[in-house]
């Protein structure tokens, strides 16, 4: 199995002070052997950011980008512009884009080939509502959101966050993440051959320092993408410790 991916989506949080804080104690603290681990901030702080974690162990990544590599795009920021600063992973697709800006799963693909060409690694969110998880249909829901989310030839991570568990505090159940991930990589073998195999799917929604050892533990798990928890950092390095463990 490769390496666990830690993924911490700081969301809409940060000033310069506290940012560079944060990221020093999580460089001063990375267990040696540990996972990939990544932070994505807000882009203010990504100048800030690149700077202080150039030549470290602790990658950078952002929470989204345009489909086009330049033009009128008020208030959009492109994957190339990204990678001037450093910038390797960047998460597209969150809910919270998606419900928030009406962003749809073509969108979010085009974001993905934008990132793959601007030598970005996509972490391409998906995940069901309440209503569609109890109705029981949200394995179309997901298998839809796959197959129009990912881009053919897709070379990045899809992070599973089933939307009731996103900043309730009330995670999946092991059960819950544990019988999703085995339909994920069923549907990502079944869309993409062998090359489904090797896409590396996180989990997000509610992970934190007691919750992550199980989660982590979970076949097919092959990280976390981290929210709330991710702005504490005795917390996410007890998740970072957690996935090394897994
Ligand atoms: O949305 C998330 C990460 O992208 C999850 O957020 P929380 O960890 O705060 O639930």
């Amino acid at each position: 199995m490769s390496r666990q991916l830690i993924a911490g989506n700081w969301k809409m949080n940060g000033t310069r002070q506290n940012a560079q804080g944060l990221a020093q104690a999580l460089v001063a603290r990375l267990p040696a052997d540990a996972a990939d681990v990544v932070v994505c901030p807000p882009f203010t702080l990504l100048p800030l950011l690149a700077d202080s974690l150039a030549g470290t162990a602790l990658a950078l990544g952002a929470q989204d980008c345009h489909k086009a590599p330049s033009g009128a795009y008020t208030g959009d920021i492109s994957a190339t512009m990204l990678g001037e600063f450093g910038v390797s992973y960047v998460i597209l697709g969150h809910s919270e884009r998606r419900q928030g800006h009406g962003e749809l799963d073509d969108t979010v693909r085009e974001k993905a080939i934008a990132a793959t060409k601007a030598g970005l690694t996509p972490i391409v969110c998906i995940g069901e509502t309440e209503d569609q998880r109890e109705s029981g249909d949200y394995t179309d829901v997901l298998g839809w959101q796959i197959k129009g989310s990912l881009p053919d030839n897709f070379a990045g991570v899809l992070a599973y966050e089933p939307i009731w568990a996103i900043g309730t505090g009330l995670a999946a159940t092991t059960e819950q993440i544990a019988q999703t991930m085995l339909f994920l990589r069923e549907e990502l073998v079944r869309q993409f051959g062998e090359a489904g195999k090797a896409i590396k799917i996180l989990y997000g929604g509610s992970v934190n320092a007691d919750n992550a050892a199980a989660i982590l533990g979970i076949p097919e798990v092959g990280g976390a993408l981290v929210g709330g928890a991710s702005l504490d950092a005795d917390a996410f390095l007890s998740i970072v410790s957690a996935a090394s463990a897994a």
